[in-house]
């Protein structure tokens, strides 16, 4: 059964500021969704939003088409990654990986750099394996949709290749949204794209959707 999570008319303001006020949003079970936007577009509040850590106004946000009010208080269904680390950085890989159920075997397959550092503490962990460790633990651990705030981010090359390929993997058990300015990374491994500009979900179906919005000069 496909299930989905949408984000609907949503309206936010800071103020006399406007930072949403038509935003349109899919996720799917099965597949990726690309969120683009420049800086300070509202990629992290819509996201915030639809977790239910950030309030704007009632009703905005549908699982299976019914209103859902705090998703991210349910793991089950929604887990987020956001833009800064979450794990502690005095737990070791073996603790964090025990801690959230995930086995340790299965991780050092899918990226072999950690073979031999199972008894490592995080905090010897380079920025990108760190990172690598976080995305491995969100999209792994059984929920219905997750969502990344800029996954790509502080990884090296071989390590972005990395996990797009086991996020391509592993979209066939959750609905993923994706947001990061490493746009060709993105458009690659997303099923669906949305620009976000001026307020506004701008659906891109090709790149040259995104040069005539602004977002890229090809
Ligand atoms: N609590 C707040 N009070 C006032 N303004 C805020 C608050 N939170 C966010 N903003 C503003 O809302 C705008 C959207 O922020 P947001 O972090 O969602 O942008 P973003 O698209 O994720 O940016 P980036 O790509 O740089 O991460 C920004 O201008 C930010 O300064």
């Amino acid at each position: 059964m496909i299930h989905t999570l949408e984000a609907d008319g949503i309206q936010l303001d800071f103020g006399l500021r406007r930072i949403l006020s038509d935003v349109y949003l899919k996720c799917e079970t099965g597949k990726i969704t690309g969120l683009l936007g420049r800086n300070g577009q509202g990629k992290s509040c819509l996201m915030n939003i639809m977790l239910g850590t950030l309030n704007a106004g009632s009703n905005s946000v549908r699982f299976d088409g019914s209103v859902i009010h705090k998703a991210g208080k349910k793991p089950h269904l929604l887990l987020y990654l956001p833009q800064f680390n979450f794990i502690p950085k005095s737990f070791t890989i073996y603790t964090v990986l025990n801690d959230f159920q995930l086995s340790m075997d299965d991780f050092i397959y899918r990226f072999p750099d950690f073979k031999d550092r199972r008894h490592e503490r995080v905090s010897n962990l380079s920025g990108g394996q760190w990172r690598t460790l976080e995305i491995y633990i969100i999209v792994k651990t059984p929920s219905l949709f997750a969502m990344l705030d800029e996954p790509f981010t502080h990884l090296n090359p071989i390590q972005i290749d990395n996990v797009k390929q086991f996020m391509l993997e592993e979209k066939a058990n959750k609905g993923m949204l994706i947001t990061d300015h490493m746009y060709n990374h993105l458009l690659e491994v997303s099923d669906t794209v949305y620009l976000l500009k001026d307020a506004k979900t701008h659906p891109i179906k090709t790149i040259f959707e995104l040069d005539e919005l602004g977002y890229v000069n090809l």
